[in-house]
């Protein structure tokens, strides 16, 4: 085992992410000491049973005190609050970074409160899974995926670096991009397949009211598919819809406008443009697949992060 990157870090959040980060720092020791704070004792005395760190509090601020770098892993529309109270315990030259989904809200609600003489660097690791909570992290979730900074102006190239090697000793491969950006395409591959997700779920469900039990009975793995996606956190993925709006509506504008013409062509019993369609998009898994990209795992869009020119 190499040398720890940093003497203390404190995660804040120990849900799916930040328990997955808490096992991934100590399986590389990346650490001399993790201090882990979250808001419901339950989860902190979770967080404590399962050996996550080396202390506890339910105080964030206490729990960033003399932390080297901190990780902010919590609901996006938690970020500000976190952040506020966090900002006066900071350290001088510490380098803060989060993990949110979105990344314009959260810079424009942590940003404020960062004192001058710390690293705020956003981040947005691509990796996850429809659960939530401390006991549904696992060290080997960053593996091989994407981590996307979205760093401020002016970024000071070193903490930017020394957060680039956290990350890729966690697994990761890294990218940068401005925050609009990220926001765009994160709408397309990860916001709007799961706001799809939880639509065809509910309407599903609203049907069964009148068909009893045949949509679980007969659910075929495409809506089973779906059904992964739609059991994600609620509160999450609240606020990622409400923290990505513009975007979002953006794509499901557009989503909504292709919709129309593929309902179009079946009205009027089009199948050559059905067909054309149904080609393009198989021609999209196939890329995915050559570009060597595993595919039954839960990802998303790396080809569309890659290729954002791509539509
Ligand atoms: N679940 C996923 O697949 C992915 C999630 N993300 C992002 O990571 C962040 C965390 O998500 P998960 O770990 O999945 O959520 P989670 O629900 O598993 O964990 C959230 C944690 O935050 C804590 N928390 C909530 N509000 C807090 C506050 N004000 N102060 C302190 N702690 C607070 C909760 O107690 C919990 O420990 C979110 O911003 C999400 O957008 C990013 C990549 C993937
Ligand atoms: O479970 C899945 O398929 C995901 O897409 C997980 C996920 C959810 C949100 C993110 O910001 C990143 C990854």
């Amino acid at each position: 085992m190499s040398e720890p990157l940093f003497e203390k870090i404190a995660l804040v959040g120990i849900g799916l992410i930040g328990s997955s980060l808490a096992r991934v720092i100590g399986r590389e020791g990346l650490a001399r000491h993790v201090s882990i704070a979250t808001r419901s004792p339950e989860t902190l005395a979770r967080a404590e049973e399962l050996k996550l760190g080396d202390s506890y509090t339910a105080s964030a601020a206490e729990a960033v005190r003399d932390a080297d770098l901190v990780i902010v892993s919590v609901p996006v529309g938690s970020s500000g609050a976190v952040a506020a109270e966090i900002a006066p315990a900071l350290k001088a030259g510490a380098i803060v970074t989060d993990v949110g989904s979105t990344k314009g809200s959260v810079i424009a609600q942590m940003a404020p409160h960062m004192p001058a003489n710390v690293h705020f660097i956003p981040g947005h690791p691509l990796a996850g899974t429809e659960k939530s909570g401390p006991d549904a992290g696992f060290a080997d979730l960053f593996e091989n995926r994407w981590c996307i900074f979205t760093p401020l102006p002016g970024t000071d190239p070193q903490a930017l670096e020394k957060l680039s090697e956290f990350w890729r000793r966690c697994g990761s491969n890294i990218d940068t991009m401005d925050p609009e950006h990220h926001d765009m395409v994160l709408a397309i591959v990860s916001h709007l397949p799961h706001i799809i997700a939880y639509n065809i779920v509910g309407t599903a469900d609203d049907l069964e009211a009148v068909t009893k039990s045949e949509v679980i009975k007969y659910s075929a793995s495409g809506f089973r598919d779906f059904t992964r996606l739609a059991a994600s956190d609620p509160t999450m993925w609240r606020d990622v819809c409400l923290h990505n709006k513009d975007a979002i509506l953006e794509m499901l504008a557009r989503f909504s406008e292709d919709l129309a013409s593929l309902q179009r062509a079946i009205r009027w019993g089009d199948g050559d443009k059905l067909f054309d369609m149904f080609t393009r998009t198989r021609a999209v898994r196939r890329s995915i697949i050559d570009a060597g990209q595993e595919i039954d795992a839960p990802d998303f869009g790396r080809q569309a992060i890659e290729h954002p020119a791509k539509t």
